[in-house]
């Protein structure tokens, strides 16, 4: 096994910088830096210094022994002050060392997962922990990295397992005296396991907004203040605003966070009927990508005005350009008036049914999830056809576990490794 190097921290200036080392030669790494290997896990202050003797820095070492570290193997952190040019002289250095080479983006905790110090589901969780920008994102990430996913796996095999094991014995015995009926205690196994799972699956969508976004449009017609509003949540000029009805053509997204939710605001071309064959396509646009919106902020010109589109239950349906708030249902992007009231609104509904979102994050975890959620099904109508198919539904049992090993990745890890770490940063 290689020992393995890297930059953890970002780079570029910075107060501190981090300096990561796992693999066998950790410690002899650190003992050619630092001159000796400073007891595990305490912070010593050392002169670093290159092969020559040359000072390279005055740094934090913390040694973690193997068995108690990030990566479960030995393994080493150089505390540096954050300077470009006291990191490359490090890095260099390492280099120069038999045994040592750079880290591969996500090599530190592909290692951990090798070790077993983190499952699959919670490796993922971490790549959404390290992306998170929002509080939504970072909490959703933290409860998947902790292992949440994979302790309800944990249980669902128990319960299969058990299950499995029962009808075997009927099986084994089929022959024998016959034990008593085992298909009651299995059905409410597996309606627990079944249910269990829909929830997961049905909060899957949730959590994939709260990863991705939530979309809110805004739609009314032309020259109704959609593109001034959307300037003024936004903070900059994002839409081209003008007097002329009919400015906004194409969708403007504006990325933003509401009320903790990452959310993208989505500028609409005025619905109105026209004759401007681009600006019907953009009419067109508008509408379907506002169907599809989790919410949409409905504007009219004036109190009393038939909105554009009809609303859904938790669409907001405001007075546009109303500049003094003669209205509770009302907002001036000129003014601010309302925007406050607007916001609030927004990120309440998006957070209520934020709660609903679960630990399915990735498609991946979907798909497992499905396909175990067939094979249940299969599983109990053949425990309710009869004691003759104990032996098919076993079977169907076992391919659940199979499904679930898969969601945490005890088995055909290597298929989805690839594309996971992708996406990770060097030095983590
Ligand atoms: N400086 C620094 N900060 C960091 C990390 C790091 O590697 N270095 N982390 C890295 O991502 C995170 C913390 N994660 C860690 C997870 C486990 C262990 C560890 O040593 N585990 C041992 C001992 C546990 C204990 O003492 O309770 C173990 O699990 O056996 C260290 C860091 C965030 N902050
Ligand atoms: N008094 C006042 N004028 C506004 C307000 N919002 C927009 N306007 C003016 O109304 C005109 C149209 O505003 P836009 O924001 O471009 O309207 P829009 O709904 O995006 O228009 P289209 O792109 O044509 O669909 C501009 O002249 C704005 O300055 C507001 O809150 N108060």
């Amino acid at each position: 096994m290689d020992t393995i190097y890297a930059l953890a921290s970002a780079r570029g200036k910075a107060g501190v910088a981090v300096v990561r080392i796992s693999g066998p030669l950790a410690f002899w790494a650190v003992e050619i830096l630092a001159g000796d290997v400073p007891p595990a896990r305490r912070a010593a202050l050392r002169l670093l210094k290159d092969r020559e003797g040359g000072v390279l820095d005055e740094a934090l070492v913390i040694c973690f022994e193997k068995g108690a570290s990030f990566t479960g193997e030995e393994s080493a952190e150089l505390q540096l002050h954050g300077s470009v040019a006291i990191v490359n002289a490090v890095l260099r250095t390492l280099a120069k060392i038999d045994g040592l080479r750079m880290a591969d983006p996500g090599e530190f905790t592909r290692r951990a997962l090798e070790n077993d110090r983190l499952d699959l589901a919670q490796v993922e969780g971490l790549a959404d922990l390290i992306e998170a920008e929002t509080e939504a994102q970072r909490r959703q990430a933290l409860r998947v990295f902790s292992g949440a996913l994979g302790e309800k796996v944990e249980r669902w095999r128990h319960a299969l397992v058990r299950s499995a094991a029962l009808l075997e014995a009927t099986i084994d015995f089929a022959d024998e005296e016959v034990p008593s009926d085992v298909s009651p205690e299995v059905l409410v196994l597996i309606a627990e396991v079944m249910i269990e799972l829909e929830t997961e699956l049905a909060g899957a969508a949730m959590s994939e907004r709260i990863r991705d976004g939530f979309e809110v449009a805004i739609v009314g017609p032309p020259n109704a203040g959609k593109s001034t509003l959307l300037n003024a949540l936004a903070g900059r000029e994002a839409a081209i605003t003008s007097e002329v009805a009919g400015t906004t053509r194409d969708v403007i997204e504006v990325r933003m966070e509401l009320g903790g939710l990452p959310v993208t605001l989505l500028d609409t071309a005025g619905l109105r009927e026209t004759e401007d064959a681009v600006e019907a396509i953009g009419i067109e646009r508008a509408r379907s990508r506002a169907q599809q919106a989790d919410l949409r902020v409905i504007l009219l010109p004036h109190a009393g005005a038939v909105p554009e589109m009809r609303p859904e239950p938790d669409d907001l349906v405001l007075v546009g350009k109303d500049d003094t708030g003669q209205d509770d249902l009302s907002v001036s992007g000129k003014t601010g008036q309302g925007i406050d009231r607007m916001v609030s609104h927004i990120s309440g509904i998006l957070s209520s049914r934020a709660l609903s979102a679960s630990s399915a994050i990735r498609d991946r975890h979907k798909i497992a999830m499905k396909e175990a959620m067939a094979s249940l099904e299969s599983a109990r109508n053949e425990v309710l056809i009869g004691a003759d198919r104990t032996e098919i539904a076993a079977e169907e049992l076992r391919k659940v576990v199979h499904s679930l090993n898969c969601l945490v990745g005890r088995i055909d890890v290597e298929t989805v490794l690839g594309e996971i770490f992708s996406s990770f940063c060097i030095g983590k």
